[in-house]
This record gives C-alpha cells, structure tokens and sequence, in this order.
C-alpha cells in the first residue's frame, strides 16, 4: 500500500489534526460504497505518528474519514477537490474529496432512513433532493449544507464509540432545548459514528463575526467607550450567559451528575501545562505562577461535574431571531475521545467564553498594522476594555442571583488558565501567527 496522495491530502486539510508532527498513513479501510457515478466510498485512513523517544514512548495512532467521490472520467469541475486515484493499486480511478461535490452529497442525503446505518429521527419532514453545499470557514470537520434545510457534519478525526457532538445534540433535542440545533439524524458504520444530520439554522450570524464588529466598531470611534458606541455587545454577551446557565442545567438533569477531587482536576491541569511548555517554550516563563492557580483547585475537595460542551468559544455560538444557539459539542478536537465524554465542570465551557472575549478584541488589533507605539497602547487598553465588559456581561448573566462563590472563582481562574495554555499549543500548531494572543492571556492571568 502507498500513501503516496492521502499523506499530502491530509497535510494540506484544515481539518487534519497532526499538522506539524512527522506522520505516515499506516492503513486504509473501506467502510462502506454507495451510489453511482459518482460512487462515493468512505474511506478510513489510519495515520501513525512515530514515537519521538523522551515526549512520546509508544507510536501513536489516529483515524481519519475520507469521504472520496469515484468518477470514470477527470472532473473538470471538481479540479479543486482532486484527491487522487483510488485504489491507489494502478487501477484506481479519479477520487474526489465527496463533500465538495454536490452529486455525491445528494447520495449521502438520500441514504438517511433507507440505508443501515444512516438512522433518521422522526419529527422532521427532511427535504432529500436539497442541493448540498460545502461550507467554508475554518472547521475541524466537513459540513455541506442541504438547501435551507439541513447540515450534515461529516466527521473527519474518529473513534471508535459514542461521538458526544451526537449525544449530546439528541438529548437536548428531545429535551425540548431552543439553544441548539435540532437534530435530525446520524450515520454510523460498524462502531464509528462517521455523521450528523442537523436543522439548518437559517437566521444565524455566527457570535465571532458578530464580536469583531462591535470591536471594529469601538476601534473607529476614538473617543467612545465601549458602552458608548452603536455596537456595544455586552446585552448578547448577557443573553449568551443566560443561554449557557440553561443549557447547563438540561445537561445536568438528562446526563448523570458526579464529582471528581479538585486534587485530580489539578494534576491534569498541570500535567497539560507540562506537555504544552514543550511545544511552546515561552510558557515556560509562567509555569510556575500558572501551578499556584491549578495548586488552589487541588484543595477544593469534591467538584461537581455534569456533561459539558467542552470546547466553548464565540465561534461555536450562532445568534438566531429566536436567540443564541451552541453547536459542536464535540469537546476539545486534540483530546481522546474517552477524555472528550468524561464528565467535566461547567466552569470549563464559562472560561472557554471568557477566553474568546479576550481573543476577539486582539484578533482585530492583530489584523491593524501599527507602529507608533502610543497608538498601539491606546489600542490594547480600549482591546481590554472591551473584553472586560463582555466578560463581566456574560459571568454576571450566567452567575444570575446566586452570584459567583470564591469556590467558582477558584475553579473559574484555574479553568481559564487552562484553556489559555491550551490555546498556545493550539496556535503554535495551527495559525502561528496567533500565538501572541494566547500567551499575552497567560501572562496577564497568572501575573502578580
Ligand atoms: N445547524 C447549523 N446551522 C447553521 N450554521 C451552522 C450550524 N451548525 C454549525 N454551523 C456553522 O458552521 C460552523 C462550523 O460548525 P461546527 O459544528 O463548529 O463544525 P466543526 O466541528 O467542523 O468545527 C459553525 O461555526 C457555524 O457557523
Ligand atoms: O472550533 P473548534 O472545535 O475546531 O476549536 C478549535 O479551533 C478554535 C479556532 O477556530 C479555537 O478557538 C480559539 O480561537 C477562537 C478564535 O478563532 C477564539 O474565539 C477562542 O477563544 C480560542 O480558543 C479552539 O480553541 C480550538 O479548540
């Protein structure tokens, strides 16, 4: 077997998780064939990181589906989207990456409830002969949108078991939740969960776009605060934390309620921080400030933990005429899979929020070009501003009455510490020219 165009189609896939680690593909398996030119085939691919002695002991393993759509003929149309042959023998032929091609997403679509596999769930009367679309934007999965109708998330990095982004979304639709998108359905293959079939919000304004207006627009009034000018954001930055406290709430009356000891959250959060300095040396500076952080959860005793969303940014909010929705509750796409559904505090998903009101401001000072130092002063301190009073917005709603107890503001501090050092790894390997971001967090958090 060669892996002489899936190693390169992977690389080059803002969905592939190992960018940056030295991989080969180790394995192909086809999961299942259907339809007609094209013939579309999903395709597993096994990827092999190779142990690197002192970080890394053992090889490690992941799973990629690669939905691959098989035509006779090249297909001029679909150039973008080559992949390669398959089989990749020398007999193979043209192979399309599926999602980016409408013919092969309308034989997925029509698969749901007339295949195995393809489970459908009742309630909705799905529109099958909407024309798909690949969305485009930066995603850790493939989602091709059906008309007006409906999304299917085409899972890219999988595992073998429960996809939480499933359970979680089918719990709440049948709990009644507004604050997701109902769902529709999934396809499973053996014990892989491989997508999810979703009602298309129509109405939605993504938060994170949403975010950087208001900040643009506070950038363009020199003078104004942030409560002064036309965009202001902190009533949905209010409304979301209301929206969160609920969601919360459903979960932990439809998933199971336990407790784990703060010493154990501590050691993780440590353990985290370990691991992160040795991608990104620059923490190494506020190492041990970040360890007195995670040191005061550890004598917390028992924390309550619930089901979560687990990987919570502005970017996984959706305002809608109805309110604000969550999407993907797939949790942090670098963790393992039996890590992602373990249950976890909700402090987790509160410092995932507060930690995007701190990146959006400085997402759109980073995209300024500046160099007299007094502008670029004036702009971090209106960036903080901003970011103050969209967090503060938020914890208040979400806190509502009872306010927040000095045993939350511990877990919420060490919570967010946290996902900041997760962010530096996350830059580093992904979009480097963010890392700044993230580690300025880390230096002002763990800072006196
Ligand atoms: N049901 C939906 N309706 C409309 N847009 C959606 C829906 N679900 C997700 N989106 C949009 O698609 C983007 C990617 O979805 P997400 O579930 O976060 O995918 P990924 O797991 O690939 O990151 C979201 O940020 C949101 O803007
Ligand atoms: O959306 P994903 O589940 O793929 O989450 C990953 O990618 C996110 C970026 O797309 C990343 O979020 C970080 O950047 C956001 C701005 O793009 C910012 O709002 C978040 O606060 C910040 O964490 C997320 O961490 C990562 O897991």
């Amino acid at each position: 077997m060669t892996d002489s165009f899936l190693a390169p189609f992977l690389e080059r896939s803002r969905w592939f998780g190992g960018k940056g680690r030295a991989f080969t593909v180790t394995g192909t398996r086809e999961l299942l064939r259907l339809g007609a030119a094209p013939e579309v085939v999903l395709l597993l691919v096994e990827v092999t990181y190779p142990s690197t002695g002192s970080g890394q002991a053992e090889d490690q393993r992941e799973l990629y589906q690669v939905p691959l759509a098989l035509y006779d003929e090249p297909q001029e149309r679909l150039e973008h989207a080559l992949v390669g042959h398959w089989p990749d023998d020398g007999t193979g032929r043209p192979a399309y990456d599926a999602p980016a091609d409408r013919a092969a997403m309308a034989h997925l679509l029509r698969a749901f409830g007339e295949r195995p596999g393809f489970v459908r769930l009742s309630g909705h009367d799905l529109d099958l002969d909407a024309p798909g679309s690949l969305f485009s934007g930066e995603q850790s999965n493939s989602s091709v949108l059906f008309g007006e109708d409906s999304v299917l998330k085409l899972f890219r990095k999988v595992t073998p078991g429960e996809n939480p982004d499933i359970t979680t979304h089918r719990v709440l639709t049948e709990a009644g939740s507004t604050h997701v998108a109902q769902l529709y359905g999934w396809i499973e293959v053996e014990d892989l969960q491989l997508g999810m079939l979703q009602q298309f919000l129509r109405t939605a304004s993504d938060g994170w776009d949403l975010a950087l207006a208001s900040v643009r627009d506070l950038f363009a009034e020199a003078d104004l605060h942030a409560e002064e000018v036309g965009g202001d954001f902190a009533s949905e930055a209010a409304r979301l934390g209301t929206a969160l406290a609920e969601v919360h709430a459903q979960l932990a009356t439809s998933f199971p309620v336990s407790s784990v000891d703060g010493a154990d959250l501590a050691a993780a959060m440590r353990t985290r921080l370990a691991a992160s300095v040795e991608v990104v040396p620059q923490l190494a500076e506020h190492a041990s400030a970040a360890q007195r952080v995670f040191a005061a959860v550890a004598d917390l005793g028992a924390v309550p933990v619930q089901r979560v969303h687990g990987d919570l940014h502005l970017g996984q909010t959706l305002r809608t005429v109805l309110g604000w929705k969550l999407v993907d509750f797939e949790g942090e796409p670098a963790k393992p899979l039996a890590e992602r559904v373990l249950p976890d505090s909700p402090w987790r998903d509160v410092a995932g929020m507060l930690r995007s009101f701190d990146y959006a401001p400085h997402a759109v000072a980073e995209a300024m070009p500046e160099e007299d130092p007094d502008v670029l002063h004036q702009r971090g301190v209106r960036a903080d501003e901003w970011a103050r009073r969209n967090r503060k917005a938020f914890l208040a709603a979400y806190c509502g009455e009872a306010g927040l107890s000095p045993t939350g503001r511990a877990l919420l501090t060490a919570y967010v510490v946290d996902k900041a050092v997760y962010e530096c790894v996350y830059e580093a390997r992904n979009r480097p020219t963010w890392l700044p971001i993230p580690l300025a967090g880390v230096a002002r958090l763990t800072a006196g």
